[in-house]
Formats: structure tokens, sequence, C-alpha cells
């Protein structure tokens, strides 16, 4: 292959990861392997000029407009930064600057998405993501959600500038990111590669809503146009705007040298793993604005910027063997034994493998070495096996074409794009030979995708329904925390019970004290925990509709699914009647409901399956709540102030008045200035007078700073 021709292959192939990447959110390959093609490409344009194009991805920022945003043209570029994971490169840039420098300005460079906040006079106009650069998507009914966006610039009396555009990051913070990918595991639903496709994925939904729900932050870390700040440096800008209220990054540093500036960098490689937030290297500025300007761009990078990346946490071992688990819906996902081996600080034995399509597009062998990467606190995965490294007795892996744990049979399930590529090539073909028979032309030939293998396997199921590992992993995820949450009825006790066949199925649950005996039998079982398991079954009976029908662990049917679907048919009997079409694609006032036709789908087959039905019918029997309570129509996050009128009075610990009063705006509400009969809320502090006094002759409910936080929370 001559250059000419590789250049075109690699241009192909990252603008197809660009597309996964930045439009869909689903990388299918890790930035380090994403950065080495690019590296490729930059290489051979380097030693062949001519070959260069504008449209070529090294000479363009990657995102592009997603469907169903306006598009918003920005005042200023936003660029992308040139990178290296070699401190050399920092140095060669620094000596390499066409002028005399002696101040840089060191950032954390948070793996967030780039967004440009646009105040003008002070309010929040504008928020719009950096797209191809040149023009992005307005997102700002997403953006207007996240709590650290401030909606109005707090100038403290002074008047705002005309214009202020600021640049920074929204990001995911960890405790957010490893929550959300839980609910998603529990699902059965496909995880987050990591907190920036998190973020990015849900900034471009339609629903804001289900943006509010996911507490995203911002981090401001550079300027568009401004019109009425005198700021003149990085460090003063930085200052300035947090005055205002806007959030600024407490870990940016400065230094006069490259040399200091590489300190700081290497000192921060373990800093960063402290931080609740995901951190892949740190930003290098000149710290001059009017050095900045002269400076100015190439096509893709500001000249006065640099990122140094640090090294994905990667390590090699020896993969001992690969095990299959049952999960609660019966799929059976391998799981790589390996041999212990550190990564960033901790002990890792085991790494996903997800499904036996991706061991076989990865080639592993047992026995293999292989690599293996820990980002954040994320599960570790294995990148790939050192093939040329196999040792003679490396041995195939073996899926399991029958349940480890009850022998039932086993289903596959195949990648649904290309089984639907595949299907449609061949009806494509007859079309075409029907229309060119019709004017008797030769048919033209559309070209043949693959054919689906086995590297196309993305699931395998048991598909027992009496499978006691799925039940058991079921009954554990029924009584579990944020479902049913028996008292009693831990791990350990499920599997007591499975094993001595107390509990077969859910409705053996609500008859156990009629069994007392029998489960006064099961080891260091006593009376006390007897009777604490009973009444913690007896209050479980009072959870209501949401929180039922999480616990029985439907596929694609999660917490947030559940709580939407019960408070939109209230009973179990309104959503059994209703028809797939209905659950896919029924409103929340003027909103889509989020449910959408796999849920939807999901569930109304288990509603209308044979299993369905008894379950539903032993709950009945055994009176389990399976309505919606009148009183928890709370609406989704980010509208539970919907429409009520809140009072602000005393000083708060968290809040300045400001702030307070731009959440419950925030959160649908709206702050008024004086107490009445129409007032839902009164939020006191400390030296509260005669506001409190107020409420609590008209009865208005009154809350300290804590309960206000749960009642906007979730
Ligand atoms: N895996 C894949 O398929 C795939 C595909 C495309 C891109 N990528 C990854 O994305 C990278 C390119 O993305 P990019 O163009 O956004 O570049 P980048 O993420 O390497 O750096 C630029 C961005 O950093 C952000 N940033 C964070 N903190 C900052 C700070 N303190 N100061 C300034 N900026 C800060 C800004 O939003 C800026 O836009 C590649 O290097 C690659 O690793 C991966
Ligand atoms: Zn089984």
């Amino acid at each position: 292959m001559d250059d000419a021709q590789r250049i075109q292959q690699l241009r192909d192939e990252i603008r197809e990861h660009d597309r996964q990447y930045y439009v869909d959110a689903k990388p299918t390959i890790s930035d380090r392997q994403y950065d080495r093609l690019l590296e490729e490409l930059k290489q051979l344009e380097a030693a062949n000029p001519e070959l260069i194009t504008p449209d070529s991805p090294t000479q363009r920022v990657g995102g592009e407009p997603i469907e169903g945003f306006e598009q918003i043209e920005h005042a200023r570029p936003m660029y992308s930064i040139d990178n290296s994971y070699d401190p050399d490169d920092l140095r060669k840039w620094a000596d390499r600057l066409p002028l005399e420098v002696d101040s840089f300005a060191i950032d954390p460079k948070i793996d967030g998405v780039a967004i440009s906040l646009r105040y003008e006079d002070g309010q929040l106009v504008l928020a719009a993501t950096r797209g191809d650069g040149r023009q992005g998507d307005n997102v700002t009914q997403n953006v207007r959600t996240i709590r650290s966006v401030p909606l109005s610039l707090d100038t403290q009396g002074s008047p705002p500038p005309a214009v202020l555009e600021v640049r920074g990051e929204i990001y995911c913070p960890w405790e957010v990111f490893n929550k959300w990918n839980e609910q998603l595991e529990e699902e059965g639903q496909q995880l987050l590669a990591n907190p920036r496709n998190a973020t990015a994925g849900l900034l471009k939904r339609h629903d804001s809503r289900i943006v509010a729900q996911r507490r995203l932050e911002f981090c401001a870390h550079g300027r568009g146009q401004l019109d009425g700040v005198d700021a003149t440096s990085v460090t003063e800008f930085n200052q300035q705007i947090a005055a205002w209220g806007i959030p600024t990054n407490p870990f940016t540093n400065t230094a006069n040298d490259i040399d200091e500036v590489l300190k700081i960098i290497a000192e921060f490689e373990t800093t960063r793993h402290n931080l609740p937030y995901a951190v892949d290297g740190m930003v290098v500025k000149v710290n001059r604005f009017d050095l900045q300007d002269e400076l100015g761009f190439t096509s893709r990078f500001p000249r006065w910027c640099i990122a140094y990346k640090y090294a994905a946490e990667q390590a090699e071992t020896t993969l001992l063997e690969i095990l299959w688990q049952v999960g609660k819906t019966g799929k059976l996902t391998p799981r790589a034994t390996l041999e212990p081996v550190l990564v960033a600080g901790t002990t890792v034995q085991h790494a996903t493998l997800h499904n036996m399509g991706e061991v076989l597009r990865k080639d592993l062998r047992i026995g293999d070495r292989v690599i293996i990467e820990k980002a954040g606190e994320i599960i570790p995965q294995v990148v790939q096996a050192l093939t040329k490294e196999r040792p003679q007795n490396a041995k195939l892996p073996t899926p399991p074409t029958q349940c480890p744990e009850c022998g039932g049979d086993v289903e596959i399930e195949f990648d649904q794009r290309r089984m639907h590529d595949v299907k449609a090539w061949e009806s494509r073909v007859e079309r075409e030979k029907q229309r060119a028979e019709k004017k008797g032309e030769k048919p033209r030939e559309i070209p043949q995708p693959a054919p689906i293998t086995e590297l196309d396997e993305t699931a395998r199921y048991c598909m027992n329904p009496e499978c006691p590992a799925q039940f058991r992993e079921r009954l554990e995820h029924f009584a579990g925390r944020g479902q049913l949450d028996i008292d009693g009825m831990g791990e350990k006790v499920v599997e007591q019970l499975t094993e001595a066949g107390l509990v077969r199925t859910i409705g053996d649950v609500f008859r156990l004290r009629e069994r007392r005996d029998e489960v006064l039998e099961l080891e260091r079982m006593g009376e006390k925990k007897a009777d604490n398991l009973f009444a913690g079954i007896d209050a479980a009976k009072q959870r209501g509709l949401a929180r039922t029908l999480s616990a029985l662990g439907i596929r694609h049917v999660g917490s947030t699914a559940s709580r939407i679907l019960a408070e939109h048919y209230r009973t179990i009997d309104k959503m059994i009647a209703a028809s797939e079409e209905d659950i896919a694609t029924f409103k929340i006032g003027e909103n889509e409901s989020g449910i959408g036709p796999e849920i939807a789908k999901s569930i109304y087959a288990f509603l209308h399956s044979h299993t369905g039905e008894a379950v539903v019918e032993e709950l009945r029997t055994a009176g389990v709540s399976l309505e919606m309570p009148e009183e928890e129509t709370s609406g989704s996050a980010g509208s539970a102030l919907a429409g009520k009128s809140l009072v602000v009075t005393g000083t708060l610990a968290k809040y300045s008045r400001k702030e307070i009063e731009e959440l419950i705006v925030k959160h649908g509400g709206k702050a008024s200035s004086s107490v009445s009969k129409s007032t839902a809320y009164l939020v006191a502090g400390e030296k509260a007078g005669s506001k409190l006094e107020k409420a609590t002759k008209l009865g208005v409910p009154v809350l300290t700073e804590e309960e206000f936080e749960t009642l906007i929370a979730e």
C-alpha cells in the first residue's frame, strides 16, 4: 500500500471513529488507540504535504452537528488542543514559541465536554457545544439544569459586562457516573464507557429533565468573546469570573518556565487520582492574553496552548481463565480471571469481557499475556492479547452451550444493526432486480455486507425460566437496597432460602411466615433474626408500584423507567391494559416520557407472559401494593417544584440568597419575596424573623436547607 492509499484508509477510519465518538457518544476503540491512528496520519501527511486536504481529520476539529438541535455560529471559534503523551514535546513547544514568555498557566484537563456559555448583560443567554469548532449545538435548555452554571452573574452591584463568553467543561463526577453505571448494569443495559461519553450522551438528549436527573458539573477554563471585561491574563480572568460566581478550577497553577511546568505536571499525576472527577492530563497556556492573541491559532489548535496527557493506566498480566456468570435476566457474562497485578494503585484480578463476540474479536486465548486497562473506577478491561508472545499451550476459550448453573438451553444474540443490514441486502437486491427488469437494464450491483459470524455475538442467555442461578440473582435484586429493601434478606440469606427450596418463586417470599419452623432450621437463623426477616417482608409490601416494578428486574426496566411508568399508569391493572404502542409513546406534558420502544417491548412482553401474569397474581394475593400512592406524584427531578412558589428567609449556610433562588427556578419553582397562603414552602436559615412567624401562622411548611435539598434531589 502506498502512502496515499494508507492516508485515505486512515482518514476513513478516523472519520468513522469521530462519528461514533462525537455524534453517537459510543466509541469503539480507546483514546490511546485513536490517538495512535491520528499520529500515524499526521506523520504521513508531514512526509507528503501535497496530499493534505482541508477536510483531513488533522485539519479540523472532530465534532459534527447533532440532529434536532439549533446550530449556533460561535462568535469566536472553539478549538481543540494539541496534545502529547511526551514531556519532551512540551519542552519543544515552549522552545519554539516565537516570543518571550515568562508566565504559564497550568490547569487540570477535566475529561468532559467543551461548552461555551454566553452571558449578555449578566444573563446566561446561550450554551453551545463545540461542534466542528465554528458551529455547535444550542444546548441551553440542558445546560440550565446544571447547578454550577449560574443563570446570572453576581457582579455585586457593579454593572455586568456587556458580553462574557466563558469556555469550560461540563463533566460527570465519578460519584454520579458510578451510580449511573450501577443502574444501567441493574437494567441489563450497555455500560457507559467513561464520564466524557456519559456527559456527551446526556447533553444531546432532547428532554432536559433527563439531564437534570444526573447532577453534571461545570468548570471554566477559557474565554470566547468579551466586551467589558478588562482581565489581561488567564490568572486575572479566572479571578474575575470566580468573583461573579462562575466555578474555576482550584488547582490552576502558574509557572515561570517550562521546567517548573513539567514539575507541576509530574506532581499532579498522583493528585489527579484523588479528585472527584476524571482528569486525563494538564493544559499549559501562555498566561498573558496579549501574547496569546499575537500567537493566534492553526486550523485546529491555539498556538499558545498545549495539553499533556497522562498515560492510561495499563498493566501486563496473564489470562488464567474465563468464567461465565449468570445474571438475573439469564445473561451469561464472561469474566476474565487474571494473575493479580497492580494497576492505578489497586490489585486487579478480574476484568469484564462483555460477550463472546468481544472475546473473539480480541482473539484472546487462555494462557495469553494480555494488556489490561483501568480508567478511574471503571471495571478493568482487557485491551488486547500479546499474540506474539502466545504460549504453545494457549487454549481457545469455549463459550457455554448449556447454562453453567442449571444446564438449561442457551440462546445467542447477535448485533441487531448488522443483522438488519444483512437482511436488508437481499430485499435491496430483489428490488433492484425488479427495477432493472422493468426498464430492461442490467441490475446494478449492490455490495453485500459481510455475513454474520460468531464475531457478531453480543449476548448469550440461559433460557430456562426456572434456572436457580437466575432466580437467586433476581431474588437478591428483589430484596436489595433501592428495590424492596427487605430487612434481613441479604445475599447470604437469599442463598440459604433458595438452596433449602424455601423460596422458589417471588410469591414464596410472602408465604415464609407460614413456614417459620423450616426457616428456623437454617444455619445461624435464630428467633430474633427470623422475626426481623418477617417484619422486613411485611414492610416491603408497602413500597408502592414503582419500587415493586423495579424490584422485579425486568430487562431494561430499572428504577427510573419504573417510576415513570408508575406515575403515568398509577395501577398495575392500567399498565396491563395498555398497548405496547401506548407504553412506548405516551408523553409527560409535552415531553417524551423517555420510555421508548425497547423498554416498552420488554415490559409489555413481561406483563403478558405466563411468568409475568403469575408473578403479578402472586404479589396481589400476598397483599403487595401495586398502586402508586397519590402523594408520591412528584414529577421528575428538575421539575420537583413545578408551579410552586417558595420564599427564602434568614441566613443560609451553603447558599447565597441568589444561589438558592436560582435553584428554585431551576427546579421549576418560583422564588417570591413574601409569605402568603399560596406559598408552598418557606426555606428558613439562621436568624429567620417575621416571615417564619407568618409562615407558621398560615400553616406554610417550613424547610431547613437540608430538607430543601432533599426535596429537589431526584
Ligand atoms: N476513542 C475514539 O474513538 C475517539 C474518537 C475521537 C476522539 N477521541 C479522543 O478525543 C481526543 C480529541 O478530543 P478533543 O478535540 O476534544 O481534544 P482533547 O479532549 O484532547 O482536548 C481539548 C479539550 O479539552 C478540554 N479541556 C478540559 N480541561 C481544559 C482546560 N483546563 N483548559 C482547556 N481545555 C480544557 C476542552 O473542552 C477542549 O476542547 C483525542 O485525543 C482522542 O483521545 C477518541
Ligand atoms: Zn440457567
